[in-house]
């Protein structure tokens, strides 16, 4: 039951979703009362994390203005100094209006003037329905703001991509409704969002599973990691086995110790040559060389790592024999080419950061979540999309935006730490997208772990089995 409700808490709604979502909801609710509720959020946040001071709430012409005529009635009716400042009003017959017409105290232009003189600015300029890039005016008002709250979004920031359209100001507090939109995480966006407080305005919970809405924060609750019981044994554990290049080394190394360390039961390398060097790594390792094919029929043997360090001639022989004896395949560096596109079609995850991911599939538009949906559709893979924002997404159109990582994540080898974990989350019977969810978080975490320094690829491996363990206390809480 707990899981349940942390899974739907992390549920990440676009703005599109979010109108569907109210067009519903007005089924239920009128949208003055979700606007009343609206603004009473925003209020009360406001008056849990400042002190009474002078308010100017901005009010733009839509919904979002709207609810910034309910806060401003709500502060001035528990004494507060409020002014609103109107860009343009509602139009007549509108929701919004009706709020409007009911703020009958002080009104001041929308200038850089008004924000000078007032210590607190509520945003309420656009929301949800931010469709342009902001004007120079708007822009600067906003930036005259030094202590700003922001009503659903900062106005300018896209809720879809976490774009900025022309201009965002930083605010301090934003408040959003019913769920968090992917906007508050993608970069830049989340940058500009400060505390973010999500509150509940009455929109039934039901609502949200009869839309198809399948993008999450990616956060224990997501998934479950197994746990190790005493029954387990090490083929239960898993076993990991990675394409050891014959002449660069490091990566392969990195990715079959990040194995090691967060719990594989096995850990086998295939070595092209250089056969020493891989079993001076670690004890823990089987090395096996000769005729890769032969090493291929263990059916036990069955989650392959493929691509850190080899040649572009090791990653076509080891692909196309992983593909032919069915191995569930995570291929990331070399193997990420666009000539290999077909073969990437076979393979379970890819991990590509954004130069790899270009070079696949060419360039996209300003959506980097519908990016990566539809290149995991197309190759019908998970496709991890790595950066300081990374996206996980299954060809069934779930798609994950994590958060959790630090930009000391970005260290050499870093990406070969990943593709270890994942290999091992999937040999221990996770299922993909939820085991590339799981092993992006637990390589945050590691990097977490290693807080106030700087840690390279070998101090995340040593952090991996401490990270995974936190990965599971986040749900038992
Ligand atoms: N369920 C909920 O979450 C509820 C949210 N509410 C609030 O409603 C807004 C969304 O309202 P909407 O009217 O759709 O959009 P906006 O107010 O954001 O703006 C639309 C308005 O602004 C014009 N416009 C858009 N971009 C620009 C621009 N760059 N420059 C100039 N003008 C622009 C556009 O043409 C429209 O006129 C949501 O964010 C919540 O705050 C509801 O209160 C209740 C339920
Ligand atoms: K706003």
């Amino acid at each position: 039951m707990q899981l349940k409700n942390e899974k739907t808490n992390l549920l990440l709604i676009n703005p599109e979703e979010m109108n569907q979502v109210d067009k519903i909801a007005m089924q239920y609710l009128p949208v003055l009362t979700l606007m009343e509720n609206a603004g009473l959020a925003v209020a009360r946040a406001i008056m849990q994390f400042y002190k009474p001071c002078k308010i100017l709430v901005l009010c733009g012409p839509g919904n979002n203005g709207g609810d910034g005529y309910v806060v401003a009635h709500i502060l001035a009716n528990e004494g507060w100094p409020v002014k609103v400042a109107s860009l343009k009003p509602p139009e007549k017959g509108t929701d919004a209006y009706k709020a409007f017409v009911q703020w009958n105290g002080d009104k001041t232009d929308f200038n850089i003037q008004s924000v000078r003189d007032a210590d607190l600015v509520v945003d309420a300029v656009f929301g949800a329905g931010l469709s342009r890039d902001i004007d120079d005016h708007i822009s600067s008002v906003l930036k005259a703001a030094d202590h700003l709250v922001a009503i659903d979004m900062p106005s300018g920031v896209d809720g879809k991509t976490g774009i900025i359209r022309g201009y965002a100001p930083h605010a301090e507090l934003t408040v959003t409704f019913c769920r968090a939109k992917a906007g508050h995480y993608l970069l830049p966006g989340r940058e500009y969002i400060g505390k973010l407080v999500i509150a509940n305005i009455g929109i039934p919970e039901n609502i949200l599973s009869e839309l198809s809405i399948n993008t999450w924060l990616n956060e224990p609750g997501l998934w479950e990691l197994p746990i190790a019981d005493v029954e387990d044994y090490k083929y239960h554990r898993g076993i990991v086995n990675v394409v050891g290049g014959g002449t660069v080394t490091g990566a392969a190394r990195l990715s079959a110790l990040a194995a090691s360390s967060c719990g594989a039961g096995l850990v086998h390398i295939f070595a092209f040559g250089s056969r020493d060097l891989y079993l001076l790594t670690s004890p823990c390792f089987m090395v096996d060389e000769g005729d890769f094919t032969d090493t291929l029929q263990d059916k036990r043997r069955k989650v392959w790592v493929c691509g850190p360090g080899l040649t572009e001639d090791e990653v076509k022989i080891s692909l196309i024999n992983l593909i032919k004896t069915n191995k569930t395949i995570v291929a990331d560096a070399s193997a990420l080419t666009k000539e290999n596109f077909d073969l990437l079609k076979q393979c379970a995850v890819i991990t590509p950061h954004i130069g790899e991911f270009k070079r696949i599939f060419g360039d996209f538009k300003d959506c980097r979540i519908e990016a990566v949906k539809k290149a995991a559709s197309i190759l019908n893979t998970v496709v991890i999309l790595k950066g300081p924002d990374t996206l996980i997404a299954s060809p069934d159109g779930r798609v994950a935006v994590n958060c959790h990582a630090n930009a000391r994540l970005a260290t050499a080898g870093s990406g070969d730490v990943l593709t270890g974990v994942i290999a091992t989350l999937l040999a221990c019977g996770m299922e993909v997208w939820e085991a590339s969810c799981a092993a992006v978080w637990i390589h945050g975490e590691a990097a977490f772990l290693h807080n106030n320094s700087w840690p390279n690829a070998m101090d995340l491996i040593h952090n991996l089995g401490k990270a995974r363990d936190n990965g599971r206390y986040h749900v038992e809480k």
